[in-house]
């Protein structure tokens, strides 16, 4: 085998995928982002390689693969906001799918055989039982946990027909920064929990919003399993070590299996940035569940990893550190 096999990282100059590039590095691979920076940013993939380009562009990602002969390709590059997929499917069917199965047919004609696709707890929709196992009914509730299921369709018919194995990774809740404070979230617009929050505590906004109080959950708010950006990607890893050694098509859930409430995450982050962090209330977010909470005994038994930072008051911290950066940048 080459000793340093080449990694495909799709969307390697975004959020989970930057963070992957830098440990694929520092595993022994060679790490090659693709990214067409639509909204990943070219200073995140530092040091590295980086081939500016749409991954569903089939003249441009034969060129890439023809120049890298990967081992495997790992897909990052997404759109993932839940609300603008429910007013803009067609933009979700697109990036998530078509461009999806350009890659993956791209990748044939290639020999390129192994695949590790970024899939979500959103294709599960109302959970019915929590947490929530991989064989829990899949009936997403909005266009991108649609695309991303039909994406997990596809990759099981492409096995089937092309031997082309690939592990799905169904994320529960990225969040969290690399812990020296270099890499991070950023999003325009910024949507998430997390780094709204700390947004609050460095004076780039006025209060947090509360989505809904009323819910069916021990304090009302909604109850998230938040999982470590580090963690998201130390699971990739494994599963590419997995795939690496002859292993079958298959789906993992990746989260803590413990849930935080919207109340829970302003408190530790008031206590992380001792800031008062003023909050009001809002109604519920359209297609919000209440509930989603990751069992993920089957990544941890069958790919051997465990997530190592399962307190929530790092995981700020972690975050807390990337916005005191952001916002001395913006100052600057
Ligand atoms: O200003 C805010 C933002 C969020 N929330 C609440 O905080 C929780 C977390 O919200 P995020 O937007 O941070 O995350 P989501 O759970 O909505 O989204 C995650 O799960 C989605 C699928 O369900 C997608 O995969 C998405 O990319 C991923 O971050 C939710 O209960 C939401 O209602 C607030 O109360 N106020």
């Amino acid at each position: 085998m080459d000793p340093t096999p080449t990694v495909i990282v799709a969307g390697g100059a975004g959020y989970i995928g930057s963070h992957m590039v830098r440990m694929l590095r520092e595993n022994g691979f060679r790490p090659v982002a693709v990214d067409n920076l639509a909204t990943g940013h070219r200073d995140a993939v530092r040091g590295d390689e980086l081939r500016v380009g749409d991954i569903g562009d089939r003249a441009f990602m034969a060129s890439v693969l023809r120049e890298t002969s990967p081992a495997c390709v790992m897909h990052f590059a997404a759109s993932s906001l839940v609300g603008e997929s429910v007013g803009n499917p067609g933009k979700y069917w697109r990036n998530n799918l078509v461009a999806t199965l350009n890659l993956l047919d791209t990748m044939l004609e290639h020999g390129v055989r192994q695949f590790i696709f970024s899939s979500t707890a959103a294709t599960y929709g109302n959970p019915v039982k929590v947490p929530i196992p991989e064989d829990h009914p899949t009936q997403p509730i909005n266009p991108y946990g649609h695309s991303k299921l039909a994406v997990e369709y596809a990759l099981r018919d492409y096995d089937q027909a092309h031997g082309l194995r690939s592990i799905s990774l169904r994320y529960f809740n990225a969040a969290g920064a690399h812990p020296d404070g270099t890499l991070g979230e950023r999003h325009e617009p910024e949507t998430h929990l997390i780094p709204l929050v700390l947004q609050v505590a460095s004076g780039r906004r006025a209060s947090i919003s509360r989505f809904g109080s009323q819910h069916a959950t021990p304090d009302g708010s909604c109850l998230r399993d938040y999982i470590h950006v580090q963690d998201l990607c130390a699971a990739h890893l494994a599963a590419l070590r997995k795939l690496q050694s002859g292993a079958p098509t298959t789906v993992y859930n990746l989260g803590t299996g413990a849930g935080a409430s919207v109340n829970e995450v302003i408190d530790a982050a008031r206590r992380v940035t001792g800031h008062p962090i003023p909050m009001r209330d809002d109604p519920p977010r359209a297609g919000d569940p209440p509930v989603l909470v990751a069992d993920a005994a089957r990544a941890r038994a069958e790919l051997g990893w465990a997530p190592q930072y399962q307190d929530l008051g790092t995981i700020i911290e972690h975050a807390w550190q990337w916005e005191r950066r952001v916002r001395a940048a913006q100052a600057a």
